[in-house]
């Protein structure tokens, strides 16, 4: 996690990260944010917290081709666009009613009329906990359930990059620590930027903290959690990040 100019040889790495270079984004008369400019490096995990309202949405659909900046641009560390290697995951889990769990996680590569691999969603369903929920709609599952054949359906379009908007903020305290969990491990090689508005959860997942804040919206200089992702919520690392980003906000609100 770096301003572009000092940005790494990514391609040592084989997954791509997000670079972002003199992002604008306007509305009118309103400016969102101006000349953004950050580097997520291959494989990491960063997580983009800030007020309700300064812009993170607006960021995460841009970078995902989702919406339009004003001005800059957006491109893998490899220079390559990002456009095919990204997968999103919203705060709802956007299952089709209609459609049961395996349905649901193949649904893209029936949508590009490809031949379902029907090992990869077995084993995906398995890893989240739902191998025996194959053939049920997302009427019958828990809230946790639905959100781990999210993920699963996340997972398996096997997209290097994952954007994550707020994907956990529907479920209770414990379902969430348990799914929190099953998203580091399964994420672990891939490169995540995932918003939220919870201290802790991006203390126990993420490598990097950014923070964004003011009007027009600036990145503060990236906090690094210490130690492997998912930490438990008494681990000192933990605490002393979650500490550091308290303090931000604080800061950031005066
Ligand atoms: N299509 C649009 N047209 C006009 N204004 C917009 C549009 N989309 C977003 N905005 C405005 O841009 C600002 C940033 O919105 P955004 O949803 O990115 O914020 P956010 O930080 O994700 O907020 P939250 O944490 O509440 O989800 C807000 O003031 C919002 O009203």
């Amino acid at each position: 996690m770096r301003p572009p100019a000092g940005a790494r040889q990514s391609s040592q790495n084989a997954t791509p990260g997000i670079r972002v270079e003199n992002l604008t984004l306007r509305f009118g008369e309103h400016t969102i944010f101006e000349n953004l400019n950050f580097e997520i490096g291959g494989g990491e995990f960063v997580v983009l917290l800030g007020s309700s309202g300064v812009g993170k949405s607006s960021l995460l659909k841009i970078i995902g081709g989702l919406a339009k900046a004003t001005a800059g641009k957006v491109t893998g560390t490899d220079g390559q666009p990002v456009a095919n290697r990204i997968a999103y995951m919203g705060q709802q889990d956007l299952l089709f009613p209609w459609l049961n769990v395996f349905e649901n996680v193949t649904l893209g590569a029936r949508l590009r009329h490809e031949k379902v691999d029907r090992d990869w969603a077995e084993h995906l369903l398995e890893r989240v906990g739902l191998g025996n929920r194959h053939k049920v709609l997302p009427s019958a599952l828990s809230g946790g359930m639905r959100q781990r054949a999210a993920i699963a359906r996340t997972l398996y379009e096997r997209r290097p990059i994952v954007l994550m908007d707020e994907p956990f903020s529907a479920l209770d305290a414990i379902t969430r620590a348990m799914v929190q969990d099953l998203a580091a491990e399964m994420l672990a090689d891939r490169t995540v930027l995932l918003i939220t508005h919870d201290p802790m959860e991006a203390c126990r997942l993420g490598h990097h903290l950014i923070v964004l804040s003011g009007h027009p919206a600036r990145l503060g200089t990236p906090i690094t959690v210490a130690g492997k992702p998912p930490r438990s919520p008494d681990d000192p690392d933990l605490q002393k990040s979650q500490g550091e980003l308290l303090r931000l906000f604080v800061e950031n609100a005066r």
